[in-house]
């Protein structure tokens, strides 16, 4: 099939093939997607009536920014996450056909969730588990449920599982990750041992199902549900496609294989159907998603186009991101020279100082890997004393209730200092979830969290002992005070802050996120924060094809328009002599 080199104003002479656009950063695949859909909005005859185009895409700032770019023309498309779309569109509408053999209660479903293993219903699964007897000393059903090591390494390994499709049988498994299968001996993990994961592995699906006759249905549990009811009833996939006549999908390369089949079959029957991706941005891989799928991908008769130019960054940026990339060089549309990117080795908070002198008066936004360099960056506090296990120990040491709700306040005040007041009365309602009254646990998880928020100062620079009281008088009298052994001396010995500093963002505005957060954003100034030396390994033995760490920060340079810092504590000499013809370099 050849290849059609365009830029982003390329306007295609026909709307009725379907297309596949690859790219690299900031080329203008999603200007290009947003143009494409008002084109054939102007330009097709297959809209008539209540039919619509399906624009999907990977995160909810995406989907809130092409909205706001199709202006009045939105009212014709539907512009979702996957989960999103086929939750309202399959799900919802027909999984009462497959709810009895997934023991699903439906009238129980509210929307689906992240999903995070519950133990009343690990302890329930392991003790009706049909291998029980396989289960031996050391790893009898009685140890595994009651030695807080093994229920620590059986939450974590559950936490691991995921969908796998064979493409050929069109049969979907689910798979666990051994190598989580783990608890903590000192700083040294110790792992399950492999026959009793032989035994307790053969019945996944029924702990799945303890989850949905709760009406508790993860993202991925929506995929799953999803192509159950598409093959089993083809006349759905007939519906889909009649309604959506047209279907893209954004950010191609990062979608789950279930979700490129669902795509496959929707376009088999009569939606044109176009998707545009980046191989090198491929980023979630550790969510299923397979980095080779968007260059495999095909379909009869499509169209391929590559963008090449940058129409982004500075000339300088683009200079980096050519040279970190082999398969592309892209072109620069902008042709704007600046300063080269800067290297600053040293302390993050310093780093970030230094940057936002250099930019008098601009905003610069830090892009990290993780949740907790991003939230120390909020405190522009320096990274030594970030501990970034805190949340696997807490996990450890405590009971799981204590430890889930004390998390929970913590993650819902968090998200209150974000202004997200949504997802922090979701996040505390479970615990006052009154099953006949919902809109009295909402109004009780909206108390509390003013609570938080009145009292913040009384708990803020305190230990988790501290906070832990202040949860005890203010909002739950009836939790175990915490008050000797192990968990005391860890509820003493770490700050509120410490574990505030874990809590992720959803759909984080702020200046300070992680990369994965940036995806498909873009920003004048953009410091990226590296954790350690090796992290400028994207630099200096570049990989992208096969390392998912490099195409990472590959993606967090290519967000910057006019310029990039990167902040690493260390570098050696011989490193640096490497990297001087690209960056400026600076101890600070
Ligand atoms: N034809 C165009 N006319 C005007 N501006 C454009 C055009 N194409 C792209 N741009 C601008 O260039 C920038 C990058 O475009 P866009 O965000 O669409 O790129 P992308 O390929 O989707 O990037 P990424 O994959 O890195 O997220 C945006 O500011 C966009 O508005």
């Amino acid at each position: 099939m050849p290849i059609n080199t365009i830029t982003s104003d390329y306007i295609l002479p026909d709307i009725d093939n379907h297309f596949k656009v690859s790219a690299g950063p900031g080329a203008g695949k999603t200007h290009w997607l947003v143009n494409h859909i008002k084109h054939v909005l102007h330009n097709s005859d297959k809209l008539f009536r209540t039919k619509k185009i399906a624009c999907i895409t990977y995160t909810n700032i995406a989907v809130e920014t092409i909205l706001k770019r199709l202006g009045t023309s939105a009212e014709r498309v539907e512009v979702s996450t996957i989960h999103s779309f086929l939750y309202n569109n399959v799900v919802k509408p027909y999984v009462s056909f497959i709810a009895d053999e997934y023991q699903l209660d439906v009238s129980k479903i509210d929307g689906h969730d992240d999903i995070t293993p519950n133990w009343m219903y690990i302890n329930e699964w392991i003790t009706n588990h049909p291998n029980s007897n396989l289960l031996k000393h050391p790893y009898s059903v009685n140890q595994l449920t009651k030695l807080p090591n093994y229920k620590y390494a059986l939450i974590n390994w559950l936490n691991s599982l995921v969908y796998k499709i064979d493409v050929k049988t069109e049969e979907v498994s689910i798979i666990s990750d051994r190598s989580d299968a783990f608890y903590l001996e000192g700083t040294s993990r110790r792992y399950l041992n492999k026959k009793c994961l032989d035994a307790l592995e053969i019945d996944f699906l029924e702990y799945k199902k303890k989850y949905w006759q709760n009406g508790k249905i993860s993202h991925d549990d929506i995929l799953f549900f999803s192509f159950q009811i598409i093959i089993r009833f083809p006349f759905v996939l007939d519906i889909l496609s009649s309604r959506f006549p047209y279907i893209f999908v954004d950010e191609f390369q990062d979608s789950n294989p279930i979700q490129v089949e669902i795509i496959k079959k929707i376009a088999s029957k009569k939606t044109i159907t176009g998707v545009i991706g980046d191989v090198a941005q491929s980023i979630y891989e550790f969510q299923g998603a397979d980095c080779t799928q968007f260059e495999l991908f095909t379909l009869p008769n499509i169209e391929n186009y590559i963008l090449q130019e940058n129409r982004r960054s500075s000339n300088e940026i683009i200079d980096v991101l050519n040279f970190i990339r082999t398969d592309i060089s892209q072109i620069k549309f902008r042709n704007f020279t600046n300063v080269k990117p800067s290297i600053f080795i040293g302390d993050m908070d310093k780093a970030l100082r230094i940057a936002k002198d250099v930019c008098v008066g601009e905003k610069v936004y830090t892009l990290s890997r993780n949740n907790i360099t991003s939230n120390a960056m909020k405190a522009e506090i320096n990274g030594a004393g970030l501990d970034y296990t805190l949340l696997d120990k807490l996990k450890e040491e405590d009971s799981n209730r204590r430890s889930k709700l004390f998390y929970s306040c913590i993650k819902a005040i968090a998200y209150a200092k974000e202004k997200k007041f949504k997802d922090a009365v979701k996040e505390l309602e479970k615990y006052f979830n009154y099953k006949t009254d919902k809109i009295r646990g909402k109004k009780k998880a909206l108390n509390y969290i003013t609570i938080f928020l009145e009292k913040f100062s009384e708990f803020e620079n305190g230990s988790l002992l501290e906070f832990s009281e202040f949860v005890r008088n203010n909002i739950d009298s009836d939790l175990t005070k915490v008050t000797k052994g192990a968990v005391k001396v860890f509820y003493e010995n770490h700050t509120f802050t410490q574990l505030y500093f874990c809590v992720s963002i959803p759909d984080d505005l702020s200046l300070h996120k992680t990369i994965h957060k940036a995806k498909g954003d873009e920003f004048d100034n953009v410091l990226l924060v590296l954790k350690q030396e090796n992290d400028l390994d994207f630099l200096l033995n570049r990989n992208l094809s096969n390392n998912e760490e490099h195409r990472i920060n590959y993606v967090g340079c290519s967000r910057a328009k006019n310029r990039l810092f990167i902040s690493v504590p260390s570098l050696s000499d011989e490193k640096k002599e490497i990297l001087t013809p690209l960056f400026e370099i600076h101890n600070i």
